[in-house]
């Protein structure tokens, strides 16, 4: 039986985010010699191409040349720049995907050729161990198959669902920076064990478990999370004396406001990221 070839793909920018679709595409099926990373740091090339054995030595401009596929993962603000770079290499029907938080898909298809289809993806790094959680949004020019690529590419990540573009700057807010949160919990939770004398390694696994558990409990069950909260509370017990401190101390609406935070910046970079009124868009290809 031979295996299903794989689009040539090129993934610029292989830091965090890079890797963990790098690790993705080589669990999906894609092999080593399917996959390009560009770095702006040679060492982190070298490290790359050592752990995975994908080839990160070409510049952007070279790696989107042969690519049927390019994953966009560079900081937002690099973003504008590593699309002029590529516009005129890429090849006529190269899907362009980028995980880049805020940056409007129309930031893309002003800065590429004429009908180049894109799709954005808002990721999360519980992707590198299979558990993330990702929206994805089709530019103007990707059909359901772009997106079905998207999908297969990704399908080692763990949760991916299809969104409207404009749901993405909130997906950032919740599933995008949502680790940062539970990590966050997470480390009080622990901090608070070795305030009451556990030691600190012990009070750190038992905070681990209980959040992946409780998380693993909330997708397995379907069950509101008011519920299984009430199932954890005895009536005058432990957990409503801690809960009710919880909120005294106005730990939902700071989650709230973290999150409108994250919001309100994914914003602010996508706003950053548009081209000023009198730049000239549609780059013609290299011939
Ligand atoms: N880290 C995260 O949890 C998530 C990140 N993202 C997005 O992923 C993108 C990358 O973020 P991270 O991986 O966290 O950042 P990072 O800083 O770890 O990685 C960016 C990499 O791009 C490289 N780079 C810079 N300029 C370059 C250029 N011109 N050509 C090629 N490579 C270049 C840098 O050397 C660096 O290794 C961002 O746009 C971010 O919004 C999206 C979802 C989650
Ligand atoms: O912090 C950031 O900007 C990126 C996007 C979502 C998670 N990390």
């Amino acid at each position: 039986m031979t295996a299903t070839a794989r689009p040539h793909t090129a993934v610029l920018g292989g830091g965090v985010m890079g890797e963990a679709l790098v690790s993705a595409l080589l669990t999906a099926g894609w092999t080593a010699d399917d996959v390009d990373v560009t770095e702006r740091s040679a060492a982190r090339a070298m490290e790359l191409s050592g752990r995975y054995g994908v080839r990160a030595a070409d510049p952007n401009r070279k790696a989107v040349k042969g690519a049927d596929l390019v994953l966009v993962a560079v900081k937002p603000q690099v973003v504008p720049e590593v699309l002029a770079e590529i516009a005129p290499a890429l090849r006529p029907g190269t899907l362009v995907v980028s995980v880049a938080a805020g940056v409007p898909v129309a930031v893309y298809e002003a800065a590429l050729p004429e009908g180049t289809p894109v799709v954005r993806v808002m990721p999360n790094t519980p992707a590198l161990v299979g558990k993330g959680a990702s929206g994805i949004a089709p530019g103007s020019h990707a059909t359901d198959e772009h997106l079905a690529l998207v999908e297969e590419a990704l399908a080692a990540t763990g949760l991916v669902v299809r969104v409207a573009e404009k749901d993405l700057d909130a997906v950032t807010a919740i599933s995008g920076s949502g680790p940062a949160y539970a990590f966050y919990l997470i480390d009080a939770m622990a901090e608070a064990g070795v305030l009451l004398g556990l030691t600190r390694d012990l009070a750190t696994r038992l905070a681990v478990a209980t959040v992946e558990g409780s998380a693993a409990l909330a997708a397995q069950t379907g069950d509101h999370p008011v519920v299984l909260r009430e199932r954890v509370s005895s009536p005058g017990g432990t957990t409503v004396a801690g809960v009710a401190a919880l909120d005294a101390h106005g730990v939902r609406a700071g989650v709230v406001a973290a999150a409108r935070a994250a919001y309100d910046r994914s914003r602010a970079l996508g706003a950053a990221a548009r081209p000023t009124p009198t730049a000239e868009p549609g780059p013609a290809r290299d011939e």
